[in-house]
């Protein structure tokens, strides 16, 4: 018996959400614990500066604390940061420059801890841009006011800072990217997981909505594969989903999506499309399908629900409908296409 579609996806979106829930508090409470121990410190800086006169390095730290701050409030409200994380750079930068030049040398060492964390903040091609600016501030200071030696020797040391972090921080970027791919993706079909429908759908609806593209769904389930795993086991049942993808994929464009929503079952989503050039390709996905002899003995064959995108359809109502129409396909004799007719 088919698990219904529409309990699975309801399911899945409830996943989803924990999920989300338990990442946002993972995520963002070292930022905090950084970003709140850059403030305190700097304010403090900002009152010493103050003290001894410097009122203008004094205003900028107070600046710069201001604008870190107005950004962490931000983000804890899940809002888009309204300072851009350069110009909080910049003035970190300015800060930093103005303390070594008139104030002490030996603020140089200052420039370690915020070579790590502007890796950390901003993308690595910009980090970079804001390294040589480092590099060239720190070289003029420290040639000009201590001796070549210990001036080489920092400007060397900072470098190698530099450059070992950038090297981790890249590391870290392309294994972050890795696990994200690993994570909305299945691994035995390499279609994407049932979490990442729901995202997916309501963007097309609110493209219909909006500018009226039309988007299509077709619900893919392969026929008897019970008996397939009966019949031939499990591990043939496994390269007769992973044969069966991969006509799919073979067979679609760049901009569709298909989606692993239950054991057998996918669904492919496909933007701007009508819903007689779905149906052509409904049909040619269940042709070559059937055609290819996957299993020497048995048909291996596809029945596909069509349903379109329609202005003030729900997701799930959407999805219900491919899944009332390949209900009728299967009831029809399965191996065919059907669509979801459209009421007057
Ligand atoms: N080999 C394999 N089998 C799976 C996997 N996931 C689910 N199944 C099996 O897929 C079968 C689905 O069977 P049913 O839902 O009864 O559907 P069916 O036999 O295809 O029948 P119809 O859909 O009505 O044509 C079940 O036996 C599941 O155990 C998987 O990842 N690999």
């Amino acid at each position: 018996m088919r698990m219904g579609i529409l309990e699975k996806f309801q399911q899945t979106i409830c996943e989803h959400e924990a999920e989300v829930a338990v990442l946002f508090t993972g995520s963002k409470t070292p930022l905090y614990i950084i970003l709140g121990l850059a403030c305190s410190l700097l304010l403090s800086l900002a009152v010493k500066n103050f003290l001894f006169d410097h009122y203008l390095l004094a205003s900028l730290l107070g600046l710069f604390t201001l604008l870190v701050l107005i950004d962490v409030i931000a983000l804890h409200k899940g809002k888009t940061i309204p300072i851009h994380t350069n110009i909080v750079v910049t003035l970190l930068l300015i800060c930093l420059g103005l303390t070594i030049h008139q104030v002490d040398i030996s603020a140089i060492f200052w420039a370690f801890p915020i070579a790590i964390a502007i890796l950390y903040i901003v993308p690595l091609k910009t980090a970079m841009f804001f390294f040589s600016l480092m590099l060239a501030l720190v070289g003029v200071e420290t040639f000009t006011q201590v001796d070549s030696s210990t001036a080489l020797r920092t400007c060397v040391a900072l470098s190698l800072t530099m450059f070992i972090s950038s090297l981790i921080a890249q590391h870290m970027r392309r294994l972050q990217r890795s696990l994200k791919e690993e994570s909305i993706r299945d691994p035995m079909t390499n279609a994407l997981n049932r979490r990442q429908l729901s995202s997916h759908l309501s963007n097309c609806l609110a493209r219909k909505q909006r500018h009226g593209i039309d988007s299509v769904i077709l619900l893919l389930d392969i026929d008897h594969f019970k008996q397939i795993n009966d019949t031939y086991g499990h591990a043939m049942g496994d390269r007769v989903l992973k044969r069966v993808t991969q006509t799919i994929f073979n067979q679609i464009r760049e901009t569709d999506l298909l989606f692993r929503v239950g054991g057998e079952e996918f669904i492919l989503l496909m933007h701007d499309i009508d819903l007689l050039s779905a149906r052509r390709v409904a049909e040619k996905l269940r042709l070559s399908i059937s055609e290819q002899a996957i299993l020497d003995h048995y048909p291996v064959t596809v029945s596909i629900g069509i349903s379109m995108a329609l202005p003030h359809i729900k997701e799930d109502d959407w999805i219900r409908q491919a899944d009332s129409a390949l209900y009728n396909a299967k009831d029809g004799g399965r191996n065919r296409v059907s669509y979801h007719e459209v009421s007057a």
